[in-house]
């Protein structure tokens, strides 16, 4: 049975007790000041085991840059929620009878690619217990985000020098709208691209319901940048974020809004 608002609200405050100690525990032990190990992955599961009755089967779905880690983290999400996983590239991909990313763009250009990716969400968004990545480009879209709203979106802010060196690293091949044309090395195309992607659809992804700042948790956890979190802190942080926009919609309905 649902569990009536009070009582809702009273189990959301030892959630918040235990998240609060497991978060705490993680950076003491990581400063350093505590020799003893630390088991992320335990924390994950804690922390996923807490907050699953309370999503009541809404799909999560990860937005943000090309490359912000949005099919990495949502694999892993997806694992400890024991919810399905889905990205849309690879849905897109096999409606289009398996054709990449890539050629479908050469072959039928960005629009087309794009009325397939909302069809892609259309119909994730009539299903439950989904972690759902999408494409970087998804949020340009307002129909979108009719379809994203059933569930609870979450943002992965990771900073545009951070996506460019990962891109870099991978190279562009599977990303067609970061193909090069110009001379430079591969970081510093990757990074003009990338500024000019976020000058046009930055503002977009604040429409997310919740937010994960690569920057906020290398200042938390006292790492000198962001290159060094794993995808699993950045997992358990959209845990906590999540959290907290659960929390804030409970509020909102005790209050009346
Ligand atoms: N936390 C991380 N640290 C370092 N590299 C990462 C991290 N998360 C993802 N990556 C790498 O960055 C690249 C892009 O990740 P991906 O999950 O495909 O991003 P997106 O789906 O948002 O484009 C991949 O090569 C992936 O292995
Ligand atoms: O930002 C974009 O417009 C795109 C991002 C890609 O997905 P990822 O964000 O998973 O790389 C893919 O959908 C396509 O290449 C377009
Ligand atoms: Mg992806």
């Amino acid at each position: 049975m649902e569990p009536n608002v009070a009582s809702k609200q009273r189990s959301y405050d030892s959630v918040k007790v235990s998240c609060t100690f497991n978060s705490l525990s993680a950076s003491v032990l990581e400063s350093g000041n505590v020799h003893a190990p630390i088991d992320e992955a335990q924390v994950l599961k804690n922390k996923s085991q807490e907050i699953e009755p309370y999503l009541s089967g809404r799909c999560i779905y990860l937005v943000g840059m090309m490359g912000s880690g949005k099919t990495t983290v949502g694999k892993i999400l997806s694992g400890v929620l024991g919810y399905s996983f889905f990205d849309c590239d690879t849905l897109i991909e096999q409606s289009v009878d398996g054709t990449s990313v890539a050629e479908i763009f050469k072959l039928y250009g960005e629009g087309f690619f794009r009325e397939k990716e909302t069809e892609v969400l259309q119909k994730l968004s009539l299903m439950r217990q989904l972690v759902v990545s999408t494409g970087g480009g998804a949020v340009t879209r307002p129909i979108n985000w009719r379809y994203m709203q059933k569930g609870i979106s979450v943002w992965l802010d990771v900073p545009l020098e951070a996506l460019a060196q990962r891109i870099a690293a991978v190279g562009t091949d599977s990303r067609p709208l970061l193909h090069q044309c110009e001379s430079g090395d591969a970081y510093t195309e990757a990074l003009n691209r990338l500024s000019t992607l976020w000058e046009e659809r930055g503002e977009a992804y604040a429409n997310a319901n919740a937010r994960v700042s690569l920057e906020n948790i290398a200042v938390k956890l006292g790492h000198k940048d962001v290159s060094s979190l794993t995808p699993v802190t950045i997992a358990i942080e959209a845990l906590e974020q999540i959290e907290g926009f659960l929390k804030e919609e409970d509020d909102m309905a005790i209050a009346g809004y």
